[in-house]
């Protein structure tokens, strides 16, 4: 049984547990967040990190804001409510799951205007475990409708984690290996290092040594020399927000294997969830790119490999032009040749 990621814990009193996933693979421990700050700092340093788990971090997060509003009056807690998402929305700008579970707190919260606060809060309460169990089963569809793609005795290659550790419980492009594995499908996984938070290293060959499943660790820059001896039959990433046309930003480095694997005649397939998808935006030109320390890259976990003071492009995501993806699987179903129209073809059922 997959570790829960993140979850709420207790009444609307309670509070959030998580895996502090910057100590892993060295170490599975569970932190505990109460109040709002904590959250934020959490989704910040990328103790809870993923789209979906940060989308289930904003919901929870939610909850710790409005244990402290302590008002009777609708008008004022609305005030307040609309401080904690703000709050919550400065943590990372990319994941479109952090907005979205953001604005659905909001939308349900006015839908109950008319009651009291108390019960306000009860429901948001409800809302928040609605989208934690919601994700544990749209992820396991999404492993459902992906695991055709792989084939026996596939090489199959992915980039950063998107794994249960970036979402509730069991992933989005390692859902697809999961299930594939139960269906009985015998393929190797070669997992992308991922600089420079090494989320494939540290995260990826984690999960995957834990289900059983054949993992090769490589290097970033290996993938290409890799493809080229034939080892991989197709690639599989996650996302972290996709816009109307299909085009998808994913981590860093996820773009340039899209590249290599169009050079290589090698599928690439985005496994993601439909809240993943932000149809407000009509090309990935719009989605907004984070930028991060210096030293994420300079002293990448303690240990100095640049000089002090030397100037750092850190871009933690780059998108990935539809026009390069095979298609994009999500728990409503495949997106084959992802365009504005295929995408609302399966979005808009
Ligand atoms: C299933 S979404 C996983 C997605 O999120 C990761 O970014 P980060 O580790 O910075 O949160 C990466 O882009 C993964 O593909």
């Amino acid at each position: 049984m997959p570790l829960p990621t993140i979850e709420w814990e207790g009444n609307i009193e309670g509070r959030v547990r998580l895996i502090d996933q910057t100590l892993l693979p060295a170490e599975i421990k569970y932190i505990y967040c109460e109040d709002l700050k904590s959250i934020w700092r959490a989704i910040k340093t990328l103790m809870v990190r993923g789209a979906p788990a940060i989308g289930i971090a904003a919901v929870t997060g939610v909850l710790l804001g409005i244990k402290d509003i302590r008002t009777d009056d609708t008008e004022a807690f609305f005030k307040e409510l609309k401080n904690v998402t703000n709050y919550l929305g400065s943590s990372r700008p990319t994941a479109v799951n952090l907005f979205w579970g953001l604005s659905r707190m909001e939308r349900v919260a006015w839908e109950n205007r008319d009651k009291p606060v108390h019960t306000i809060k009860e429901i948001l309460l409800r809302e928040a475990i609605n989208v934690q169990n919601e994700d544990k089963s749209i992820c396991r569809q999404i492993g459902e409708n992906g695991a055709k793609f792989i084939k026996d005795g596939d090489g199959v290659l992915t980039h950063c984690n998107a794994g249960g550790l970036a979402t509730a419980d069991y992933g989005t492009a390692l859902a697809v290996m999961f299930k594939a594995k139960e269906n009985g499908k015998k393929f190797k996984v070669y997992a992308d290092e991922t600089r420079p938070l090494l989320q494939g290293a540290r995260l990826t060959t984690w999960e995957l040594m834990h289900a059983g499943i054949d993992v090769t660790l490589i290097c970033d820059n290996m993938a290409a020399h890799v493809m080229k001896l034939g080892k991989i039959q197709c690639v599989i990433v996650g996302a972290d927000r996709i816009a109307a046309n299909g085009d998808a930003a994913n981590k860093i480095g996820t773009y340039g294997v899209s590249i290599l694997a169009k050079e290589h005649g090698i599928p690439f397939y985005v496994a993601a969830p439909v809240s993943t998808f932000d149809l407000n935006i009509t090309s990935g030109d719009e989605i907004p790119i984070e930028e991060r320390s210096s030293e994420e890259v300079t002293c990448g976990f303690g240990k100095r490999t640049a000089p002090e003071g030397v100037k750092v492009f850190n871009p933690a995501f780059d998108v990935t032009p539809a026009k390069n993806i095979t298609a994009i699987i999500t728990e409503k179903g495949v997106i084959e040749k992802p365009s504005t129209e295929n995408v609302q073809k399966i979005l808009g059922k």
